[in-house]
């Protein structure tokens, strides 16, 4: 049995296992069991801290609750972080990913700031199915997908699909968020966000997450969608996104993301074999 802990950014929430010095290699299949909110531990992702390949403080892996690995998680890498600044006196800590490498730092009020690297907008990047047209104003023709405008699609170190909408109340998420996320346009799928400009430097938005579904919050949604908002001149240079489950601040320093936000440890437990037990007292920290 290894230990783990149950933790969340904003809401959308973990099972992190520490495996530098016990490698932990669950199957895709497992993750999908404990991921299973009735019957398992219930995440959104699993998240494995390995070590790092060369000069980073550690490796970020990221298991959806579907059991795909995939690149990047800003919630996760907050929560990572902490558990890293923890253990050392130094004031920043460079995780890496299959999205690239993150610093991070405290930023106080119990925050902490990710510098989430530079978005990339090329259809390649994203990427995008051969001739779909222009990254920043994809047009769906489905009927369910033709009302809500066009798409601008980044790569924050996952691929993502950004709608500027009048009302994301109006928005049947759970119909077009998985139309979206597997459509042939996407041959990665994406993550989709829907998003309402309250002012240039203010938005609120509803991620349907790939692998996922709808969840409380997405750290690289909410970078993704005020890099392609500064882009296209629409969103300032520091943008606060509301997510269902709370306010992520992201600003646009020299072409580089930073992400801040709370990060919170709910519980502790053991996982082995597929099963894990609960830890009577609860951790803080
Ligand atoms: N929750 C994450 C993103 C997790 C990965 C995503 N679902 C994907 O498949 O790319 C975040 O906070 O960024």
């Amino acid at each position: 049995m290894i230990p783990f802990r149950k933790m969340n950014g904003l809401g959308n929430d973990f099972a992190v296992v520490d495996a530098r010095t016990e490698p932990f290699t669950p199957t895709s299949e497992e993750v999908k069991a404990l991921g299973d909110r009735a019957t398992g531990i219930g995440f959104d992702q699993f998240i494995i801290i390995a070590e790092p390949p060369a000069g980073e403080t550690a490796l970020m892996r990221i298991i959806n609750a579907d059991g795909g690995e995939v690149e990047s998680c800003g919630n996760a890498a907050r929560c990572v972080a902490a558990i890293l600044l923890d253990e050392r006196s130094e004031p920043e800590v460079t995780i890496a990913s299959a999205g690239g490498p993150m610093r991070a730092w405290r930023a106080g009020g119990g925050r902490i700031s990710v510098d989430m690297g530079t978005p990339r907008f090329g259809a390649a990047d994203i990427p995008l199915a051969e001739g779909a047209g222009d990254p920043q104003a994809l047009a769906f023709s489905e009927p369910e997908l033709a009302g809500l405008g066009p798409a601008a699609c980044a790569n924050v170190g996952n691929p993502h699909a950004v709608f500027f909408v009048p009302s994301i109340a109006a928005v049947d998420l759970a119909t077009v968020g998985p139309m979206l996320e597997h459509h042939p346009v996407f041959p990665a799928r994406a993550n989709i966000s829907f998003v309402e400009v309250l002012s240039p430097g203010h938005v609120r938005a509803v991620v349907h997450e790939r692998g996922v579904g709808p969840t409380r919050a997405c750290g690289t949604a909410a970078c993704a969608i005020a890099a392609v908002g500064h882009h296209m001149g629409r969103l300032a240079g520091e943008v606060t996104v509301e997510l269902p489950g709370g306010p992520l601040t992201i600003g646009l320093e020299g072409g580089r993301i930073v992400m801040t936000g709370p990060y919170e440890v709910d519980w502790t437990g053991m996982l082995g074999d597929g099963v894990y037990t609960r830890d009577p007292e609860p951790i803080n920290g």
